[in-house]
């Protein structure tokens, strides 16, 4: 047979397999529907039954409607493609590999769960180690058709004569594919260096490095896919969070664990791991670098224990005819002691009227003795503090504390000096005095993790007056974030899932520890393409979330699959001397079209961005990123304000991290070298997020070092 109808007749055989497999999830769909159905019934029969019988019956119903939900839930998750795979073994069995395991009416298999073990030949098995696969064969489907098959020949010797060997290649097809707006799963093409970071053991830490493109994303994400199925009951009740750099990344991945069933995993961008938060901006790279240092703990120790703003500064009290004073320098002894005894203020209330009473019954004994009189200091202490005037002064005076409150007061100048003395340089003193000083922005990013800390170190407020978030005090709070299902904070997660690691500052480390403080870890990252100034410092933070005791697994993917080879030979050069030669990854597609770099004078920027931008969108079938640096984004989106193509999407140099297109145009790279003093890994971060084609457009050409 001619090799159309070879793969014709091939296609044919297993659409009749996916066509059972269909009819089967449909039979237990109904199945499925019938037992919820049952489930409400028992619960109505039940209220004709004695109270003992209504229990037992009402328990049945719950069991039965949350079965029935749970598989009603499984059954219609979004599968694209639910069938991918077929492995024939030497024994002439074979077994179908898809996202989800169904078994026919015999409970024989019809498809067979990709995480389960007898799936794993399916992504380990090579020509030199076959696992008794002769042939492996990826299908490919949209919705319920086949639309390809695609074999690979691991025992060529043992094929045999009646089977047919079709195409070659599904990887090198999957990874030439245009790209949409979000991430696909790779379930049906993982490859065997993948799959060993995916199967490894759920405890400790495994950390996964790589360099860009090498599957890193989509790696651990998977990896969370497989956890939850094969370790559910350890991992599925306490939940799987997963951290992302921003809010156009958690986007860009939403789709890839539902896409495998998983919809119990909380995906949460860095500016939005606080509940009722959502901040998006980021901060230059002096201010970032400050903010994110662990010299800021004890700033923020020392902020909150300075004076609040409206504290009166004198306490006057009329005891038996007699004023008793306490002034301002008495008064700041108390709160000094209070705050050395070590409890959250917000947690000190009852201690410091203790203290302010004490400190009331020694004035009143000073006074007594100049008279010549005794006083009794348990009456004294007894009848003040059910004073409702002293109570009025101790809210005041010793106020409920809220972490936005106390960020704010370092907007002021002086307060920021005093609580940074001896750890910042007064350089950095102005620079973030005046940031938290303008709050017209909302928060940053990198303020997210202060406010956390902040958090924790203020403590819960009194339950009396506890309101929805504790992280504001003004009704300016707002934004949604979190669970519904999950208390405010919560911080019990199973499983945390970190990734572009490398930049997380050591206080953003601080705040997902707390997330993760009875967590295994994955955790992502490459430090080629990191932005944070101070790696060591960040290391330290991080092993101290995870916990010294941890084991840690480390693997290291070492092939791009997002760019073509002529792409990233170029962005290579760019970090060469900034990174060891093993450190880059090895491109393994070509396309035969090389990166054009397009000299363009300053005032002609404008236009040629808009060339490029609609020479591209022409030239491929999907998305199109145009990368500037941080402080250019509005000014760029100016320019193609009149380029109305979904497809296009203007991003900042941070921004770009983890996400790709199928064409770029980068717009003045030397502004991302002098971006930061990380400039040239922020570009070789921009460099690598084309999959086909690449523009740069470029006034100076400084950026690309000269061979
Ligand atoms: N085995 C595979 N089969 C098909 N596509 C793959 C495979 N591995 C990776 N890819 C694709 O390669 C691209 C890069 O993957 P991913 O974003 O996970 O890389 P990364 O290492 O996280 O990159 P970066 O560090 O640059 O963010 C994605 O489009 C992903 O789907």
């Amino acid at each position: 047979m001619s090799e159309p109808r070879v793969r014709r007749a091939e296609i044919a055989v297993e659409q009749a397999h996916v066509d059972r497999v269909y009819t089967r999830l449909a039979e237990l769909r109904t199945q499925a529907e019938a037992m919820r159905t049952k489930g409400y019934e028992l619960g109505q029969g039940a209220q004709r039954e004695a109270i003992f019988e209504q229990a037992s019956m009402l328990f049945e119903r719950d069991m039965m409607v949350y079965h029935a939900n749970q598989t009603l839930q499984t059954l219609d998750a979004e599968y694209e493609g639910l069938v991918f795979g077929r492995l024939d073994h030497l024994d002439r069995e074979h077994i179908y590999v898809g996202r989800l395991g169904i078994r026919d009416t015999e409970f024989d298999n019809l498809v067979t769960d990709w995480r389960a073990p007898a799936a794993a030949a399916f992504y380990q098995a090579t020509a030199e180690e076959p696992m008794d696969v002769v042939r492996r064969r990826v299908i490919r489907c949209s919705g319920q058709t086949v639309l390809d098959v695609d074999d690979d020949v691991l025992i060529a010797d043992a094929v045999p004569e009646d089977m047919q060997i079709v195409g070659e290649g599904a990887l090198m097809a999957a990874l030439g594919r245009s790209r949409g707006e979000k991430m696909r799963d790779i379930v049906a093409t993982i490859q065997k260096e993948q799959d060993e970071v995916i199967r490894a053991p759920w405890r400790g830490v495994t950390e996964i490095t790589g360099g860009p493109g090498t599957g890193k994303t989509a790696v651990a994400l998977h990896r969370a896919a497989y956890l939850l199925y094969r370790h559910r009951r350890q991992l599925g009740g306490a939940g799987v969070l997963v951290v992302g750099p921003s809010g156009v990344f958690t986007t860009y991945i939403s789709r890839v664990l539902p896409s495998m069933g998983e919809t119990n995993v909380e995906l949460r961008a860095l500016g939005e791991v606080l509940d009722g938060l959502e901040a998006t901006r980021q901060d230059t790279a002096a201010l970032a670098a400050i903010k994110g240092s662990l010299r800021m703990r004890k700033v923020l120790l020392r902020a909150l224990r300075d004076t609040p703003p409206e504290a009166p500064t004198e306490l006057k009290i009329v005891y038996r005819g007699e004023v008793l004073k306490l002034a301002a320098r008495e008064l700041e002894k108390v709160r000094r002691k209070a705050h050395t005894q070590g409890a959250p203020p917000n947690r000190s209330r009852v201690r410091v009227a203790e203290l302010l009473l004490a400190a009331l019954a020694d004035k009143a004994e000073e006074y007594a003795k100049a008279d010549g009189k005794e006083i009794d200091r348990a009456e004294l202490i007894t009848d003040l503090g059910e004073r409702i005037d002293f109570h009025r002064f101790l809210v005041v005076w010793w106020p409920v504390l809220y972490p936005a409150q106390v960020l704010k007061w370092l907007g002021n100048e002086k307060r920021m000096a005093a609580a940074s003395k001896g750890i910042l340089n007064r350089n950095e003193i102005s620079l973030l005095s005046a940031d938290f000083a303008d709050r017209s922005r909302g928060w940053s990013v990198a303020d997210v993790a202060l406010l956390d800390e902040l958090r924790v170190l203020v403590g819960p407020e009194p339950k009396r007056r506890r309101r929805q978030t504790v992280v504001e005090a003004a009704p300016e709070r707002g934004g949604s974030g979190g669970a519904p299902h999950r208390p405010e904070h919560y911080d019990e997660y199973s499983h945390v899932v970190v990734d572009e690691s490398q930049d997380l500052s050591p206080m953003q480390w601080r705040m997902i520890g707390r997330r993760g403080k009875y967590a295994s870890w994955t955790v992502v990252g490459d430090p080629v393409q990191s932005s944070w100034p101070d790696p060591d410092e960040a290391a330290q933070a991080r092993d101290q979330a995870f916990g010294v005791k941890t084991t840690r697994r480390r693997f290291t993917l070492r092939t791009n699959y997002r760019n073509s080879a002529e792409i990233f030979d170029l962005a290579a050069k760019v970090v060469a001397g900034h990174a060891q030669a093993d450190e880059l990854p090895k491109a393994v597609r070509t396309t035969g079209i090389e990166p054009e770099v397009r000299p363009v004078d300053q005032a002609a920027l404008a236009t040629a961005t808009q060339s490029a931008a609609k020479e591209l969108l022409g030239a491929v079938e999907g998305t199109v990123g145009v990368i500037t640096a941080m402080d250019r984004v509005e000014e760029v989106e100016g320019w193609l304000a009149g380029q109305t193509d979904e497809r296009l999407k203007v991003v900042g140099s941070l921004d770009s991290k983890g996400l790709e297109y199928d064409a770029v145009v980068l717009v003045e790279p030397m502004d991302l070298v002098t971006e930061s003093s990380t400039g040239r890994r922020v570009l070789y971060v921009a460099l690598t997020r084309a999959t086909q084609q690449l523009i740069v457009l470029a006034s100076n050409p400084d950026w690309l070092p000269h061979a």
